[in-house]
Order: C-alpha cells, then structure tokens, then sequence
C-alpha cells in the first residue's frame, strides 16, 4: 500500500517528457554541489509560486528515488492575513506526506502600509530570510533549499555588472556567515520557461503572488530580463552562453 502511494507521487512529480529539461539539470546540480546529504534536515522556503513549488518537488523526487535519509520541512511566510492563499499548498504538502509550516507576519502592512519604504524588495528579503533562518535554528534544520534558477542566476550576475559595478554570484550552494545554514538551489541549472511549462503541465497548485512591485515595468531585474529576452530571438542559446561563462565562478 505505501509502495504504491510512493509509486503514485514519484509518478505525478515526475510527468512525461521532464527528464532532460528539469530532472537531469536539478540532478547535476545536486551532485556537483553534495547538495542534499545523510542526515540533513532540509526546509524549503516555499512561497506557493512556481519555482518553489518545483524546489519541494525535486526534493520528495530524491527522497524517493536515492537511497539518502534526510528529512524536508516545508516552510511558508506568510506576508498577510488571509489563510485562503496558502491552503492549496498546506493541501499539496499533505498529499506529499509533508505537514507545512505556516509563519504568519505583518510584512504586507509593514511594506504597503501608509509609510512609504525605500527599498521594499530587498527589505521583505531580508525578513523573510531573518525569520527562516531564525526557524531553522530553533528546529535544528542544517539546509535551506530555495527556487532560484538559471535565469536568475543571470539576471543577477547581469545586474550586478550592470548597476552594481561588480561580478557577485548568487550562488547554487554556499554557507551564510551570518547564520552559519547551507542554502542550497537545487533548480540553478533549470531554465524558467521549463520550470513554467512543467508547473502547467503537471497542474501544481501554484498561488499567484500578491507582491506589486514583481511586475513593476521600472524593476531592474525587469529590464535586464527584457533584454535576455530581446538578445534570445537572435540566438536562442543567449542565456546558456552567459551561463557557461560563469559557471566555474559559481562555485
Ligand atoms: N513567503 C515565502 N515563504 C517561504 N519562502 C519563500 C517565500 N517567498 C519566497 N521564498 C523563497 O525564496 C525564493 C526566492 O523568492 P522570490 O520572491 O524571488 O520568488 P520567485 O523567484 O518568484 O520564486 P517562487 O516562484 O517560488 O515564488 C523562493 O523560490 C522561495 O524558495
């Protein structure tokens, strides 16, 4: 009975025709950066949007299929006070077998309340990576897996030449300092418009972010995501270009 359950949820992680696309770049990834050991208990930051969604998929994914005991912890912050925005992700993580750790914050009033804050985006960062890292201390958790992905490994690379006038790296794995955790990235070889086409196909219940600064058209991250996007229609092997480039520097 277990085996199927098992056999049944590997089936509907996996879907058809994602080996090369999602499954053998989020295994690369993992093995080049020993990213999930004997041992670890490992949170996810899951925010109910697609990439991170597809994190807690890789995750259960390795669990199931190698044979590596470690734990996941699902963790959500939740930015308001409206429960109804994360109970389809509290219902997914059930039917995975996991049990969603739900943080409530003031972070929607604390950002679009009536005082106007500078730099909102790096600021809810910020918080959010404050309070799970403060979380995993308290439950003892060793790894933070978070969504990133290739593109965003070179749209920030690309910002940071760009507007910063340096070549800092978001990394696939590295130590914070700070709060001496491992964060890894299990999808930092995964391309977004894969990560977007298997969420469809598989139909995970993805929650639409309330954030209304993502789509803000003056956004940096915006801009040079444009671009990539304008210099993809010449050569359709831009962003693996970039990627290649600085590879070796991601380590
Ligand atoms: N509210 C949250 N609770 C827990 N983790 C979060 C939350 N918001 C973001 N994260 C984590 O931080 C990562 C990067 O956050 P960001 O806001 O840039 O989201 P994103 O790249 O749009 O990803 P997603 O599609 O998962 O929302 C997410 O992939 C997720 O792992």
């Amino acid at each position: 009975m277990e085996k199927e359950k098992n056999n049944s949820i590997l089936k509907n992680i996996e879907g058809k025709g994602f080996g090369k696309t999602i499954w053998s770049p989020i295994g690369r990834a993992m093995h080049r950066y020993n990213m999930v050991e004997a041992g670890d208990r490992i949170a996810v930051g899951v925010s109910g949007g697609k990439d991170s969604m597809t994190t807690l998929n890789a995750l259960v994914r390795v669990k199931k299929i190698a044979q590596i005991d470690f734990e996941i912890i699902p963790i959500h912050i939740h930015s308001n006070t409206d429960k109804a925005s994360y109970e389809k992700i509290e219902k997914y993580c059930e039917e995975l077998g996991l049990k969603l750790q739900v943080e409530p914050t003031n972070l929607s009033d604390m950002l679009f309340g009536e005082k106007e804050v500078k730099n909102p985006c790096f600021l809810c960062g910020r918080i959010r990576r404050g309070i799970l890292y403060r979380m995993m201390k308290e439950q003892n958790i060793n790894k933070l897996a978070l969504g990133h992905h290739k593109d965003d490994i070179i749209e920030t690379f690309l910002m940071n030449v760009f507007y910063q006038g340096n070549m800092k790296m978001m990394k696939p794995s590295y130590i914070s300092e700070e709060y001496g955790v491992r964060v890894i990235r299990p999808l930092a070889y995964v391309e977004e418009a894969d990560i977007i086409r298997y969420v469809k196909k598989q139909e995970l219940p993805v929650v639409a972010s309330d954030c209304p600064y993502e789509t803000s058209e003056n956004s940096k991250r915006l801009r040079v995501k444009n671009l990539i996007r304008e210099l993809a229609q010449e050569n359709k092997d831009v962003r693996s270009v970039v990627f290649n480039s600085i590879k070796e520097m991601l380590d």
